[in-house]
Order: structure tokens, then C-alpha cells, then sequence
């Protein structure tokens, strides 16, 4: 089998989809797994503006109101949390994803305080926090408020890993990429972009360039150019097409290198790293 048919294999991804029965498809997942979990009754994920957490968070609120009517529990409810570091550049955006989303819920909390009282307690030892470094504390500190909020709201935690960037480990491990319950994983970029259009979403939400945005010293970097690879090349890849070279090994050298963050914490009994 080919390292690419391997992959593909690992994410599920299809080379076509219908997105009115991918959509269908997610809310099913999120109220099946609410019917035989009866504890939870919320979903918490954090809304950044971006073309990800627009679609997880409008399927989310959607499996809601439909478990609300089919249960008739009102506890059922969806929690958007809007997580700025300060001021967010793309604010307006942010505010057009809760807009389109309509949450039940909304929750702000400003993670610049935690994140720099974090970052001078370690430069209060004398360690130095590279930029790239901090970035990652933001995004776990998004992490840890999420939680901290599904703990107080019988909730669980959505997150918005999906094919492309999760063969790419282009996510902060235990950060981003910490969560419970993922509705978009099985499908590339362009498919989620897909499903976001087909649910009505306003064109600067679906059309929106994907930015982490976590390094102060490159304000809204793009995913593209931070991973040196377009999201084109690697959703070709995902549906089984041919790619240049280049970016075939670019892909493959990152599937390689975070193969970790795909993992539990590794133990004496894993072997997929040697
Ligand atoms: N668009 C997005 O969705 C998004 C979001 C957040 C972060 N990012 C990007 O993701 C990347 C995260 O950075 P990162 O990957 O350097 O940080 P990371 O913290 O996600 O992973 C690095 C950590 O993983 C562990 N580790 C590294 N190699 C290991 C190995 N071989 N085995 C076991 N553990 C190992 C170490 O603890 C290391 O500190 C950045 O490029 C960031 O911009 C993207
Ligand atoms: N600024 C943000 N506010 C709320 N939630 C956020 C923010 N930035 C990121 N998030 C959450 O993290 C994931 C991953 O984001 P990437 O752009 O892929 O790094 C995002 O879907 C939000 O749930
Ligand atoms: O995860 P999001 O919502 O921030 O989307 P993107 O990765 O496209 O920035
Ligand atoms: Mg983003």
C-alpha cells in the first residue's frame, strides 16, 4: 500500500462528498453521542472567526435546538466561547461567525492575562518564551478555559481537527488539538469550506484566509505559509490525486515528523514510532 493510500486511510476522507448529507452526518454523531452520554447536556468550543469553528459551532447549535425538541430538555444548550488574546485583529469576523452561528450561549474571556502571567513566571526563573513558544501557551490556554467552562456546564469540549490539518499536525498538541468530540474530522479543507456554504454562511466566513494566528511577530499568518504547502495541494493529496513532488514530500515529511501528536502519550507497548 502507498504511504498516500495509508493516510488517506487513517482520515477517511472521500474524494466527493454530498455536503447536505456530510451536515446530516455530523449532527447525528453530536446528538448520538448526547443520547448515550445523558450526563452531558452541553458542547463548548471556542469561536475564532475562521472557517473551522463557523462550521463545527453552526452544526453544534443546530444538534442542540433538534435535541431540545426531541427530548423536550430545555438543560440542552450550546456554549460559544469567543477566547481573544487583548484585542483580536479579525474581531469583525469573529463577530459575523457567533452572528451566523446564533449560539445559545456565548461566553468572552480575555486569555491575555493567564498567558502573560504565564510566560513572566518562567522568565522569573530566567527563561526566555520565544514568540512561537507563546503561541502555543495561547492556544493552550484556550484549551484550558473550554474545559474549565464544560466542567462547570456538564459539557464536553468540540474541537475542529479535520483531515488536512491533522496529517499535517498543524495544531498545538494538547492545545488545539485537545478536545472530546470531533464532528469534522473525515474531511479535507475545501469539503468543510463546502458545508459551510451549503449551511448559508456569509462568503467572508467560507472564503476566509485559515490563520492560527498566534505569533505576535507575524500577526494573521497564514496556515499556507506557515506550513509551506497549499491547503489545494494537500486536499488533492487527501482525495487520492497526484501532487508535484515538492509538495508530496512536503506533506509526507510532515505526517512523519508529528506522528506523535496523533497518539495517546506513548508507552512502552507502542511501537508506530520505530
Ligand atoms: N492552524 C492551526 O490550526 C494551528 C493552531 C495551533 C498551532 N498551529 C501550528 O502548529 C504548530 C505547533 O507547534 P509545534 O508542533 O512546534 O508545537 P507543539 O507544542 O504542538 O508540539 C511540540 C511538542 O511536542 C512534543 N514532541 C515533539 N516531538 C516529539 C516526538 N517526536 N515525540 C513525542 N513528543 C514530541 C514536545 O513536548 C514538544 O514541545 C505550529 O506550527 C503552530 O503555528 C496551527
Ligand atoms: N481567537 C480565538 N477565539 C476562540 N477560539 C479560538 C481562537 N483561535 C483559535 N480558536 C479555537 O482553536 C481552534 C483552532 O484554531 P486554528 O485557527 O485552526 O489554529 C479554532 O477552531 C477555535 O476553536
Ligand atoms: O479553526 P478556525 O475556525 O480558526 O479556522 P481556520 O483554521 O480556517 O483558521
Ligand atoms: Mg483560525
Amino acid at each position: 500500500m502507498s504511504l498516500q493510500t495509508e493516510i488517506i486511510n487513517e482520515t477517511g476522507v472521500q474524494p466527493t462528498i454530498d455536503p447536505e448529507e456530510e451536515i446530516r452526518k455530523s449532527i447525528e454523531f453530536l446528538k448520538n453521542y448526547l443520547y448515550k452520554n445523558s450526563f452531558l447536556k452541553t458542547f463548548v468550543l471556542g469561536i475564532s472567526g475562521g472557517q473551522d469553528s463557523s462550521l463545527a459551532g453552526r452544526m453544534t447549535q443546530i444538534a442542540m435546538e433538534e435535541m431540545r425538541q426531541e427530548t423536550q430538555n430545555s438543560d440542552y444548550h450550546f456554549i460559544a466561547v469567543r477566547l481573544p488574546y487583548g484585542a483580536q485583529a479579525d474581531e469583525e469576523d469573529a463577530e459575523r461567525a457567533i452572528e451566523f452561528i446564533q449560539p445559545d450561549t456565548q461566553i468572552a474571556v480575555d486569555i491575555k492575562p493567564a498567558v502573560d502571567a504565564q510566560v513572566s513566571s518562567l522568565e522569573t526563573v530566567g527563561m526566555s518564551v520565544s514568540d512561537f513558544n507563546k503561541g502555543n501557551i495561547k492556544a493552550r490556554q484556550r484549551m484550558i478555559t473550554q474545559y474549565a467552562i464544560a466542567g462547570e456546564f456538564s459539557g464536553a469540549v468540540i474541537g475542529t481537527d479535520h483531515a488536512a490539518e491533522n496529517i499535517t499536525g498543524f495544531f498545538t498538541k494538547f492545545g488545539d488539538g485537545a478536545a472530546d468530540i470531533l464532528p469534522l474530522f473525515r474531511l479535507n479543507k475545501r469539503q468543510g469550506q463546502l458545508l459551510l456554504e451549503t449551511l448559508n454562511a456569509p462568503e467572508e466566513l467560507y472564503a476566509k484566509v485559515p490563520t492560527a494566528d498566534l505569533e505576535e511577530e507575524k500577526p494573521l499568518l497564514s496556515d499556507e505559509t506557515a506550513l509551506g504547502v497549499t491547503y489545494q495541494e494537500i486536499d488533492d493529496y487527501l482525495e487520492g490525486k497526484r501532487v508535484s513532488q515538492q509538495a508530496q514530500e512536503t506533506i509526507e515529511n510532515l505526517w512523519a515528523k508529528t506522528q506523535h501528536k496523533r497518539h495517546q502519550p506513548i508507552t512502552i507497548f507502542d511501537d508506530f514510532w520505530k
